[in-house]
């Protein structure tokens, strides 16, 4: 597993291209039939994703874990961005559609991952954090999490944001975790953007059409820099640094968090005008 330390907000206003990259980057996830992770010092976050399309796919065990089993003292949440899929988890069987959530708590010790159709393969994005103790395994499929309309047309940024785990849905240790879909037309996400002092978050962008790409911004929010972005790639936030981004077209992308609080809303907003 591919491990990334943490950079400090100074040292990131020398960065050029290439590293900024380097450091933040996690890009050729996806490895057909294979789990592919990265192994982040931001909240020991592990980002990865996992595409069976021919064999089952085990979710496997790292050495940089030092663990008996991936999920000994880890929770995991996994959404589905790809075909219809099947996860089994100790013996029992969940179903995804595109868009659905699973979540599982500390202790799961046997999770294996399927495709229903290996001509439409299911691609799992999960994201693991340390966890203290064991909360429930649960399904939330996209209809029925809650769901929030943000933005307008006129601003380019018409959006809608579905939480699946978060203080007041899915129960966990530390993550939180969700999605966001731009309509058509629309092309900019988290404007105006934020920071959280509390939390380090992922972006993975999907639905990103190959010729096309998500120009990210990160960085303090006087002090931005951009990553160009494309399909199936993520990108580590750290708390110091805002996560924005504009499309060359319409996308979608999951957000993930951890650290010292499970609240959404705890975030501090800057108005795009006092950006630089
Ligand atoms: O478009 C948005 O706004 C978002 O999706 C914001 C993310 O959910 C986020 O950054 C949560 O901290
Ligand atoms: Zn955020």
């Amino acid at each position: 597993m591919k491990q990334i330390q943490a950079v400090h907000s100074e040292d990131f206003k020398s960065y050029d291209t290439e590293k900024i990259r380097e450091r933040f980057l996690l890009d050729d996830l996806k490895a057909t039939d294979k789990a592919n992770f990265v192994y982040s010092h931001y909240d020991r976050m592990v980002t990865g994703l996992i595409t069976p399309v021919n064999s089952v796919v085990d979710l496997g065990n790292y050495d940089i874990l030092r663990a008996d089993y991936f999920l000994e003292r880890r929770e995991l949440g996994v959404i589905n961005v790809g075909g219809a899929g099947t996860i089994v988890a100790d013996g029992t069987s969940y179903d995804l559609n595109k868009k659905d959530c699973l979540y599982l708590g500390k202790g799961v010790k046997d999770v294996k991952f399927s495709s229903k159709d290996a001509s439409n393969p299911a691609v799992f994005y999960a994201l693991s954090a340390p966890a203290h103790t064991s909360h429930p395994t649960a399904f939330a499929s996209h209809a029925d999490v809650f769901s929030a309309d943000l933005g307008a047309l006129e601003t380019a940024n018409q959006r809608t944001i579905s939480r699946y785990i978060h203080k007041d849905g899915i129960q966990s240790c530390q993550l939180v975790m969700g999605l966001t879909s731009l309509a058509n037309g629309s092309i900019w996400n988290t404007i105006p953007p934020h920071t959280h002092d509390r939390r380090m978050e992922v972006y993975f962008y999907f639905d990103v059409e190959a010729d096309q790409r998500v120009i990210h911004f990160m960085g303090e929010p006087q002090q931005t820099r951009h990553i160009v972005m494309a399909n199936h790639e993520a990108v580590l936030s750290p708390t110091w640094s805002i996560h924005s981004g504009a499309g060359t077209k319409n996308y979608s992308f999951i957000w993930g968090m951890a650290g010292e609080n499970l609240d959404y809303a705890d975030m501090d907003t800057f108005p795009v005008a006092e950006l630089r």
